[in-house]
């Protein structure tokens, strides 16, 4: 295991990075193409440790995956309906909250009886709101070591109806309802209460559980009418587009020191609601320039931003990185969530950013990064988060080196990250 990575500081970036699979496209389609009708061949998928637990589980649980191609490729035989059988089995999904959520909601369904566990972290990360959504349909859930946080047994149950969940801690939540509901005994009416986080990842669910021919109505995003009894049918082969929170370090990257980079596999068309995040760059003054595939960006000058980003938490972080670069105070706000994720991100990012000679303001939901005078070289704690080390990689292009500590933590969904950055790093 490398314990540290140290970058030296980086001249200009330049060329071209292509994006491995998104993560949340990946562990979505895995899941529907399990339970759907028919063989699912899957192509650019994301091969990390999210996805691994999700491909873990589904193996567990008896639904056949051969893999080919780098395990890029994969094609699921689809078990035509919701897993209905008493494993009795414990699984272990890590800190993967797509697959946590999801899975709890799937298992909910007929008459299983599973274990959902994860890591230290995962342990601490909020899940009772989608439990209690659950219990309005009949779910049987228990938590084991009796709190509110996984890990979580599952027996079943849930067969639709009314049900009211809230929307301001996790769209993960809904996500899971909005996928378990069609294979529902009865109709399902979801109210959303309070204000939905991360809408675009919703967006996300509803146009994937579209292709797997399941149409779910809304109004405004705040009520969901899903019939029972429904099947979800495999569209048979399916490409997945790039992970734009993974590509908006790269276009960060060359907002700040780019002659000109061009991340490929994502582009106008994509689903991913970070595909906003080219906005607040071009707003910042990057170049950028959106194709049907591709994305280029170049350096120019950059100000400060202050927005709300709670349609975009992960790329929102890379953000904070970029006011380091900018003219004046950016402040990034309605960010709650934010400390509930891999760590608590917005202490994460203000004591890291601090170290290097930011001046950091953070409040229970925003926070607002002034740029140092000087940058000063630091050992960077990444807390087990990926984006957290995504993120501070890119200090490297300021005058001064930068350490990251357990780069590995970048395996939770991009495995060749430092790799990929090299790539395009010209250094001194
Ligand atoms: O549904 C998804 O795929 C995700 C939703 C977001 O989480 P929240 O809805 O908890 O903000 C996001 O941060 C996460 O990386 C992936
Ligand atoms: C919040 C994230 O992941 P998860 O799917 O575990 O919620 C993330 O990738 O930034």
């Amino acid at each position: 295991m490398q314990t540290s990575l140290t970058i030296q500081p980086i001249s200009y970036v330049i060329g071209n990075v292509q994006l491995p699979g998104s993560k949340s496209i990946s562990n979505r389609i895995l899941l529907l193409a399990a339970m759907s009708k028919g063989i699912t061949n899957i192509y650019n998928l994301l091969c990390s440790d999210d996805t691994r637990h999700m491909l873990n589980a589904l193996k567990t649980i008896g639904i056949t995956i051969k893999k080919f191609n780098n395990d890029n490729h994969c094609t699921i035989y689809g078990n035509t309906n919701a897993f209905y059988h008493n494993y009795n089995k414990k699984i272990f999904l890590g800190n993967s909250g797509t697959s946590m959520r999801s899975l709890v909601a799937v298992f909910s369904l007929g008459n299983n009886k599973i274990e959902l566990t994860g890591d230290k972290r995962m342990q601490e990360r909020p899940i009772n709101d989608l439990v209690n959504a659950l219990r309005q349909g009949g779910a049987i859930i228990n938590y084991i070591n009796d709190t509110k946080f996984p890990p979580i047994s599952l027996e079943g149950g849930f067969i639709g109806g009314n049900i009211c969940i809230n929307g301001n801690i996790s769209s993960q939540f809904l996500t899971a309802l909005l996928i378990a509901c069609p294979l529902a005994s009865k109709d399902t009416y979801i109210s959303v209460k309070d204000q939905l986080v991360s809408k675009p990842y919703i967006d996300i669910t509803l146009q994937l559980i579209k292709k797997f021919g399941v149409h779910i109505i809304h109004n405004n995003y705040k009520t969901f009418l899903i019939k029972g009894n429904q099947q979800y049918v495999s569209p048979q082969s399916l490409y997945i587009e790039g992970d734009m929170s993974s590509g908006s370090y790269f276009l960060a990257a060359a907002a700040i020191k780019g002659k000109k980079v061009k991340i490929n596999g994502v582009g106008v068309n994509s689903i991913q609601g970070d595909i906003q995040f080219t906005k607040i760059l071009k707003k910042m003054g990057a170049i950028i320039n959106i194709k049907e595939n591709y994305i280029t960006c170049q350096k120019n000058y950059l100000q400060s931003v202050n927005l709300d980003m709670n349609h975009i938490p992960d790329a929102a972080m890379t953000i904070a990185i970029v006011a380091l670069f900018a003219q004046g105070t950016t402040v990034i706000r309605n960010i709650y969530n934010w400390r509930v994720k891999e760590t608590d991100r917005i202490l994460a990012m203000s004591t890291e950013l601090r170290k290097i000679g930011a001046i950091v303001k953070e409040g229970k939901n925003y926070i607002s990064v002034t740029p140092p005078n000087c940058f000063q070289y630091a050992v960077i704690n990444t807390y087990n988060d990926h984006r957290i080390a995504m993120c501070f990689a890119l200090i490297a292009l300021s005058e001064v080196a930068v350490t990251i500590l357990n780069p590995e933590c970048t395996f939770k969904t991009y495995p060749n990250f430092f790799k990929h950055l090299l790539s395009i790093s010209v250094f001194k």
